[in-house]
């Protein structure tokens, strides 16, 4: 199992937001959490990043999370891209951090920038890329760090239909294989993308998608 909750509890001062949450989610799986607005998902996500205090255990193949790590990924609507980086810098920014040496960064920011569909895109800063280019730079920079789970925080939210459409085939494609927990409360976006949906509030329901591609084609 790449990533277990057991028994989640979050809350901020007096209120509960999760209770006695369980979740396992295999290796290479994806997950789609899903849910109405405040039940939860997004404290999900940050208990899962290591960014909220928690009761329970959460832990990714075995070890206990218990802070931070860029293990586990997270993908913001917003890119959190820096201005003054071109494309290519910004991807190799915590390549670098990491240590990795110049010309080995350079090579793999280049090449997950490809992969993503921004090749000659390099040199370009943020704001000379539209919202959805913004969305596979910041793609582009968390899967070069190779992590074990990536955690997506409905990053498309902002982005209009169509680029969303593209920027989703793009995941199923780049993600393939990897473990990851989207959260999204669209429910055309859990069904497209999710191996499973999750459905938060109203005592957790748990669907497989095929299980739900037959209730809405019903
Ligand atoms: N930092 C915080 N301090 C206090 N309360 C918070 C904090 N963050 C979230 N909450 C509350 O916790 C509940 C769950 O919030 P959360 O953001 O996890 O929900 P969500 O399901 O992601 O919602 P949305 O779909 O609107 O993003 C909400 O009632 C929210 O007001």
């Amino acid at each position: 199992m790449s990533l277990s909750v057991r028994s989640l509890t979050v809350g901020y001062g007096r209120s509960t937001v999760l209770a006695d949450f369980s979740l396992d989610v295999g290796t290479g799986e994806f997950v789609v959490v899903a849910g109405p607005s405040g039940c939860g998902k997004s404290t999900l996500l940050r208990a899962v990043a290591g960014l909220v205090p928690f009761g329970g255990s959460i832990s990714v193949s075995g070890q206990p999370v218990d802070g931070p790590s860029r293990d586990r990924a997270l993908v913001f609507q917003e890119d959190g891209l820096l201005p003054w980086r071109s494309a290519l810098r910004n991807v190799e920014l915590p390549l670098s951090l990491q240590g990795v040496p110049r010309a080995q960064r350079r090579a793999l920011a280049s090449s997950w920038l490809e992969r993503v569909g921004l090749a000659g895109f390099e040199d370009y800063l943020p704001r000379e890329l539209s919202g959805g280019m913004r969305q596979r730079v910041q793609l582009a920079r968390t899967l070069a760090q190779q992590p074990s789970v990536v955690l997506m925080d409905e990053p498309f939210g902002a982005l209009d239909a169509q680029t969303r459409a593209s920027m989703q085939e793009l995941v199923t494609e780049v993600l393939s294989g990897t473990t990851t927990l989207f959260v999204t409360h669209d429910v055309d976006e859990a069904v497209l993308l999710g191996d499973r949906v999750v459905v938060l509030g109203a005592g957790e329901v748990e669907r497989r998608r095929d299980a739900i591609l037959a209730a809405v084609r019903a």
